[in-house]
């Protein structure tokens, strides 16, 4: 069935209504630089439309091994309903035999037989839940498994684009609704129609004429649920977006709590939150409102069949044409197959959120891995740190084509570090350094020239051996909730307690041994009950952990304080010498760590020196460094020469700019 509102699917909109009032220029824009790359756009809504049918088919390959278990379920179910169904015949043989002919010792055998029909039937739906259960459990399972494996393997770009909330609405509730149509919804949709059909053919046999108006009723049925469908599918998806974006909302005020407390505007997003639940809130409504309809309707049908059932049964006990006992038969299996019409109502509602579900998960899932490992990786010859950037573009794929906004970050970035050669990269805030460092261990791939290693293109490299040789540290330190050495571990997972000790000495994290539990103290969510210094030096321990031969640092030390800053420097010179090192920095402290600087402009490497020449030969260089009150000259003391005049000259230039520019 065609969903027709398009704004249903957007993964990413704040709400479902904000999604309707979006520019279509500006949708068709931002699409242009993701579907490059694969990437869905959260923007455009759903990708072609497709019937519930064609949504569920898709969870084959998850539900084949389960299948066999959901097979006997079902045939369980469908044994369990025919007792049922057997019950009234065994109480027409009850009234035309023994009781027409008063033979009372003739009632023992069907007696028995309504007992074991009865205690057979408990037993079947008993044995059908459990071999429903694990099998469809496990189908959650394993597409959850497999869902997390897809997003840890997608690119940067991906995440860049999907709120948090809207995938793990998807990994969560999403999934848990495709488990309750495999385990229940699917096995009684399949009983449910089978009840009816054998049904039927009882009732046909009791009597035609009185079975022909029950199966009528199958007609409107169908028109029914046909027609149903569509509005509700649409209603399904909805409801789950919006689900996805309240839990966007959540994830995003708890992580921000701190900031929304200190401008006091927890209000201002309780307000957005309560707006999100309404919406919510109503979409659920019109949901529970289609469905009473619905549901209103199809036990309407059976209550008026049964009436006219009723009417022309008597009439044919009074003609002579049906005995009682029939006629007590006809009724009796017609009342057994009010539940399996009844519940169609319900059980369609669930098949319909699985299959908007099924078209959630699988948006993600069909998102191409487009940072890959090449097929026949190419081992260096070397591997000593050897890095160019050869004639180097990138454009963020949502910047592309947007007006106002350039295509591309880098337009050709020429910069070579030889090995065991440290290179800090300064430019003007938003010229592309962060972008740059990214390219390395292909956070983004390029998208035009090449970052090469060793002589070979980082993406002819093995990508886990490309990682595990160029570590990186953020200036935004993420930590995660785990013991310190589990996330200085993140570096290097076989480091033994040694090499986790070097490293956080060389991070100046020696605060570790004071925490209480030392290596083993768990730290908060995103290390928030440490500081932010100390954050920034586990996440340099985790960058150095493995004595990477490539290390890429954007601004790592800038929450630290003067003094650890001095100490970290001191500790990274040692780790430096010998290690190929590009460190992004804003200051000059941090730039007189390195051996050269480049310094970015307009999407190029504009000049490449010392800090000295820099600072002598590019007016405005110095302006783009911030630096603090010992000026630079204490650095270039350390750094043992040339650069005495330097720092004063950085501390100059901050002095007139106010810093970082
Ligand atoms: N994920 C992204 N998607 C689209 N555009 C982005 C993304 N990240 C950054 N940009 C844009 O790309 C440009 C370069 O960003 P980048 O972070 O590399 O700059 P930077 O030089 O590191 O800046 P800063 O010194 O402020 O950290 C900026 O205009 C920024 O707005």
């Amino acid at each position: 069935m065609p969903i027709t509102d398009a704004a249903l699917s957007h993964p990413g909109t704040p709400t479902t209504a904000d999604a309707d009032a979006r520019p279509d220029r500006d949708t068709a824009e931002h699409a242009a630089g993701l579907t490059a790359l694969g990437i869905p756009d959260p923007d455009s809504g759903p990708r072609g439309a497709r019937s519930s049918v064609a949504s569920l088919r898709r969870l084959y390959p998850y539900a084949r091994p389960a299948l066999p278990a959901l097979l006997w379920s079902t045939v369980t179910a469908i044994v369990a309903t025919v007792c049922s169904l057997a019950f009234p015949l065994a109480i027409q043989w009850i009234i035309d035999g023994p009781i027409t002919d008063r033979d009372l010792s003739g009632l023992v055998w069907p007696a028995v037989v309504l007992v074991l029909l009865g205690a057979g039937e408990a037993g079947l739906f008993w044995v059908r839940r459990l071999l429903a259960a694990r099998p469809s459990m496990q189908v959650e399972a394993r597409m959850r498994e497999a869902l997390y494996a897809h997003l840890q393997r997608l690119p940067v770009a991906f995440h860049d684009h999907w709120p948090a909330g809207q995938l793990l609405s998807r990994a969560v509730s999403d999934l848990s609704t495709i488990r309750r149509f495999l385990g229940f919804a699917l096995v009684f949709l399949v009983v449910n129609v089978a009840t009816f059909v054998v049904g039927v053919i009882i009732l046909l046999s009791l009597s035609w004429r009185l079975g022909l108006v029950v199966a009528a009723l199958a007609v409107p049925l169908i028109v029914l649920c046909l027609r149903y469908e569509t509005r509700y599918q649409v209603l399904a998806r909805r409801s789950q977006d919006q689900v996805g974006d309240l839990a966007t909302t959540v994830e995003e005020s708890v992580l921000g709590i701190r900031i929304l407390k200190a401008f006091g505007r927890s209000r201002d997003l309780g307000r957005s939150f309560l707006a999100q639940a309404r919406g919510l809130r109503d979409t659920e409504l019109t949901k529970a409102r289609v469905i009473s309809v619905l549901w209103a309707t199809i036990i309407a049908l059976p209550e008026i069949a049964l009436g006219v059932v009723l009417l022309l049964g008597i009439q044919e006990v009074a003609d002579g044409t049906l005995t009682a006992g029939t006629l007590v038969a006809f009724f009796g299996t017609a009342m057994s197959l009010r539940w399996p019409i009844d519940s169609l109502g319900w059980l369609l509602a669930v098949t319909n959120d699985a299959a908007a579900a099924a078209d959630r998960y699988f948006e993600v899932m069909d998102v191409p891995v487009t940072v890959t490992s090449p097929e026949r990786p190419v081992r260096p010859a070397r591997r000593e740190g050897h890095l160019e950037f050869r004639d180097v573009r990138f454009g963020f794929p949502d910047a592309q084509d947007r007006p106002g906004r350039p295509a591309e970050v880098l337009r050709g970035v020429d910069l070579e570090l030889h090995p065991g050669e440290s290179v800090a990269v300064v430019g003007a805030t938003g010229s592309g350094k962060t972008a740059l460092t990214a390219l390395v261990n292909r956070l983004y791939d390029v998208t035009g020239g090449a970052v090469v290693l060793d002589g070979v293109d980082v993406r002819d490299l093995d990508l886990a051996d490309l990682r595990s040789r160029v570590a990186v540290a953020f200036e935004e330190p993420t930590l995660f909730s785990a013991s310190v050495r589990e996330n200085v571990l993140l570096g290097h997972p076989d480091a033994d307690d040694d090499e986790v000790r070097r490293a956080l000495r060389v991070a100046h994290a020696d605060f570790v041994e004071d925490l209480p539990w030392g290596l083993d103290t768990r730290i908060g969510e995103q290390g928030l009950s440490l500081s932010g210094g100390q954050r920034q030096r586990l996440a340099l321990a985790r960058a150095v952990v493995g004595r990477p031969s490539v290390l890429v640092m954007d601004d790592p030390l800038s929450a630290l304080d003067i003094h650890t800053e001095a100490q970290v420097e001191k500790a990274l010179r040692s780790v430096l010498h010998g290690t190929t090192a590009l460190i992004v920095a804003h200051r000059a402290s941090t730039v007189l760590l390195a051996d050269r600087v480049a310094l970015l402009a307009d999407g190029r490497v504009a000049a490449v020196g010392t800090h000295s020449e820099l600072l002598a030969t590019v007016p405005g260089y110095g302006d783009l460094l911030a630096t603090d009150a010992r000026g630079g000259a204490d650095r270039t003391d350390a750094r043992g020469g040339a650069d005495g005049t330097d720092g004063a000259r950085a501390g100059a230039g901050a002095g007139v700019d106010g810093g970082r520019a």
